[in-house]
């Protein structure tokens, strides 16, 4: 068997706030294989977000072991977290974070840039990218000049632009009306599996992530 996109094990977390420590995290054994989109699901404040940015790469503080594509988090110094980051993950937040001064296909083409992509091969691929999502005709528009669920799709596009092995998204569709969720995330799930991604998606919403190939539940700062 291949080698999963991330194993996760006794992965701890606490904050102290006002003297007081309180465990988020209390020991999470997880992993995602290759291609697989696992769905975390959780109430508000059950710590999907802490285990997001842990996974992410974007925050320290942590105990136990996080392996991405094979590479051990804790062993990664500061440049190579950033080019974890940038070579395996792509992230899509629950508002979009699209750069406000630049439209809609720019926004997917800056990190191919980063990446050395050739403008014309990153403009291809993120016109090819909206075009799937259904933006074709709104490739030039400003993130203010699309609605929420355009923008949204936007951010997919952008997650995915650098062909990620493993997308993470905290609520990628909590901030939608739900008959606009439901289709924003059927697309997501369509273009991370054509694109053979992995991906975890952490969602408060027991009907979409049964819409997922596995669910894991965060409860008590553990997975059941
Ligand atoms: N920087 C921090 N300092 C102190 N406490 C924190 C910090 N970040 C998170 N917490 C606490 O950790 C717990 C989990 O927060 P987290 O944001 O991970 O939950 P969540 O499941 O993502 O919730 P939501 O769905 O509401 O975003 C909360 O009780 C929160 O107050």
């Amino acid at each position: 068997m291949s080698e999963p996109i991330l194993a996760v094990a006794g992965l701890t977390r606490s904050f102290v706030q006002g003297g007081v420590t309180i465990e988020v995290l209390r020991g999470i054994d997880l992993t995602v294989g290759a291609g697989e989109i696992v769905a975390l699901l959780g109430p508000s404040g059950s710590g999907k977000s802490t285990l997001l940015q842990a996974v992410g790469l974007l925050e320290g503080g942590f105990g136990g072991s996080i392996r991405i594509a094979g590479e051990q988090a804790a062993k990664l110094d500061s440049a190579g977290r950033t080019r974890v980051r940038r070579d395996q993950l792509g992230f899509v937040y629950q508002f979009h974070h699209l750069l406000p001064d630049f439209n809609a296909i720019e926004n997917v083409v800056l990190p191919q840039l980063i990446q050395d992509r050739s403008r014309k091969e990153a403009d291809e691929r993120a016109a090819a990218l909206l075009t799937a999502l259904g933006l074709g005709h709104r490739l030039t528009h400003r993130p203010s000049a699309l609605s929420g669920g355009e923008q949204q799709r936007v951010a997919v596009a952008r997650a995915l632009a650098n062909r990620p092995a493993l997308v993470l998204a905290d609520e990628p569709t909590g901030n939608l009306d739900e008959a606009t969720a439901d289709v924003v995330l059927a697309e997501f799930l369509r273009l991370v599996r054509g694109e053979g991604s992995a991906a975890l998606v952490a969602t408060h919403n027991e009907r979409m992530a049964l819409k997922m190939d596995r669910v894991v539940r965060l409860h008590d700062g553990r997975l059941a």
